[in-house]
């Protein structure tokens, strides 16, 4: 039983309707701080609903929520002052340089003076861009866009993150810096970090904890050695996948393909 407390996310029978239909089903769950937690689930399983409820964006039909400790609808600028939030799709600026992303991010939390500056030379440091400091995002890849992203959404020193699909359409090494650049801030900052993912290496390695939703309900939820000796010996994340959500498993370990995604800079070209 985790104490209260030590909670930095909390869904109590949270749902969301959209007219007729159920997105998001009765969620409970207690997130406790420092832990990177895992929402997996097949397309459209309510993922992101959950994560917009979470973050304020979206109002829940029923049931409560609270982050850091903050309640999601009647306080909710306590809980954007404390959260950080990277979107499924690109939130960096492809025809502002890196530096200046940082720079209107920092603003736009309300840092200001030699403090936002101290605070961006430490961003660029943090997504590993201080030689591109100056170059138009336009011209990152793929992996770079998503350091440069996580350091804006944490450059206010937020006490929990949300992240949409981080790494999807990145290659194995993109990925992997991601993956780094998420356990150094729980490692270091002792940021409570909620992910959803596809991916199934993401979630044994990179997740303490998993939940698996399956149309908008809460399947199961535990941390991914439970889950896998649950299904049986010799089980992988993806036999667990595939037994609480009945979903299939592309080859790449995806629980979709995703090859329509983050068509990346691009679009922004
Ligand atoms: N604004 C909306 N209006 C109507 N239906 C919506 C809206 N937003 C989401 N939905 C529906 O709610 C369901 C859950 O969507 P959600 O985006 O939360 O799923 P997801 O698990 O994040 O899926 P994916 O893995 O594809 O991102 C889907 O069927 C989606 O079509």
């Amino acid at each position: 039983m985790i104490e209260p407390s030590s909670i930095a996310i909390r869904a109590s029978g949270l749902s969301k309707r959209f007219g007729d239909f159920t997105a998001l089903d009765r969620l409970d769950l207690a997130v406790g701080r420092g832990v990177i937690f895992g929402l997996l689930g097949p397309n459209g399983a309510g993922k992101s609903t959950a994560i917009k409820i979470l973050t304020t964006l979206l109002d829940a039909s029923a049931g409560s929520a609270a982050v850091a400790g903050f309640d999601v609808v009647t306080q909710p600028v306590e809980v954007r002052r404390r959260i950080g939030y990277v979107p499924q799709l690109l939130s960096a600026d492809g025809a502002l340089t890196a530096s200046e992303n940082l720079d209107l991010s920092a603003r736009l939390h309300g840092i200001y003076g030699a403090q936002r500056i101290a605070r961006v030379q430490e961003a660029l440091a943090f997504a590993g861009l201080q030689e591109q400091a100056h170059k138009l995002v336009k011209t990152f890849s793929g992996g770079m866009v998503r350091r440069l992203e996580i350091a804006q959404a944490t450059l206010h020193y937020p006490e929990v993150l949300f992240l949409d699909e981080p790494t999807i359409g990145l290659d194995p090494a993109a990925r992997r810096t991601v993956w780094e650049r998420l356990l150094q801030l729980r490692g270091r900052h002792g940021v409570t970090i909620l992910i959803s993912t596809h991916d199934m290496e993401e979630a044994d390695t990179l997740c303490d904890e998993l939940a698996i939703l399956h149309h908008g309900q809460l399947a199961v939820v535990g941390r991914p050695r439970q889950l896998k000796d649950q299904v049986g010996p010799g089980a992988s994340l993806a036999d667990v996948f595939v037994h609480f959500s009945g979903a299939v498993i592309d080859q790449g370990g995806h629980a979709r393909d995703v090859r329509e995604s983050r068509a990346a800079v691009l679009r922004r070209g």
